[in-house]
């Protein structure tokens, strides 16, 4: 598949009177590389759901992966991405083991039932919780992993289905210093691979933009305040509209720094 992954035109989002995404018009292409930012409450976790077939916008059109929302089978196109969120997480059934919510990756549902899965499935899975660090973990619970291995384990199900596009939703929130570098080091061999689908990450910081992320979007209160190549948007300029702080940012090794100024 050539061309464009995402094509979202005019894309609003209401719920319950309020307006959670406003005009946001958004392409991505094949192989491109997105961090969304925005401070708490921006609607960047209402965009990556629109992104991954969650969520139908109350206005505009969306294209994904080719295929229009409101036209097409959801069920067919969420395989094809891959999603990992706490949203995701916090759904996932009671003692439901590492190696089986990696599997249940492959069909974009939680809770193991009566599906079959073959060996190239298996050592799949495995393969995917080794290169994430993870093969200790394999027979634990999910319910009983620290909140760096949870995000690990996300990954690697995400990965599964080995999707056309792969969306990240804050996989470094909570995290602590050495599990965050871990991770962001992780993710930047990921963006590195040629092999590696087109990712969308959603953070509120710039410190988690792991190298070789190639475009940033920038919300604000549900509208687009900038979006483009990474270091044409994370200019103290725009950094500052959208956090409404005024915001020095700064670039070393191919990471982003930022920092309040007065
Ligand atoms: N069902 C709903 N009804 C009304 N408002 C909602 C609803 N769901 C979300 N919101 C509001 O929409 C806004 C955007 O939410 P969203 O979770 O997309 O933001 P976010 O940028 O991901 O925030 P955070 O960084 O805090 O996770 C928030 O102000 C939230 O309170």
């Amino acid at each position: 598949m050539a061309g464009e992954v995402l094509q979202l035109r005019g894309v609003g989002v209401k719920r319950e009177g309020a307006t959670l995404l406003r005009d946001v018009t958004w392409t991505v292409n094949e192989g491109e590389r997105w961090v969304i930012v925005g401070p708490n409450g921006a609607g960047k976790t209402t965009l990556l759901q629109v992104a991954a077939a969650m969520l139908h916008p109350s206005s505009g059109s969306v294209e994904i992966l080719e295929e229009e929302l409101g036209r097409t089978d959801v069920f067919e196109l969420r395989p094809r991405i891959g999603f990992a969120s706490s949203a995701v997480a916090e759904k996932v059934p009671a003692g439901e083991t590492v190696i089986d919510l990696v599997l249940t990756g492959s069909y974009a549902i939680l809770g193991r039932w009566q599906e079959e899965y073959d060996t190239t499935d298996v050592s799949r899975a495995v393969a995917l919780l080794e290169a994430l660090g993870c093969s200790d973990l394999i027979r634990r619970s999910f319910s009983t992993l620290s909140e760096g291995e949870r995000k690990r384990v996300q990954i690697a199900r995400a990965l599964m289905p080995d999707p056309e596009l792969l969306l990240l939703d804050e996989p470094a929130a909570g995290l602590d210093l050495g599990a965050r570098e871990d991770l962001v080091d992780r993710l930047g061999r990921l963006a590195a691979d040629p092999a590696a689908p087109t990712i969308v990450m959603v953070t509120h910081h710039v410190e988690e933009v792991p190298e070789g992320f190639t475009h940033a979007l920038l919300l604000r209160r549900g509208e687009l305040v900038a979006q483009g190549k990474v270091d044409e948007v994370f200019t103290t300029e725009h950094l500052t509209a959208a956090f409404g702080v005024p915001l020095g940012v700064d670039r070393q090794n191919g990471r982003w720094y930022a920092r309040t100024v007065r």
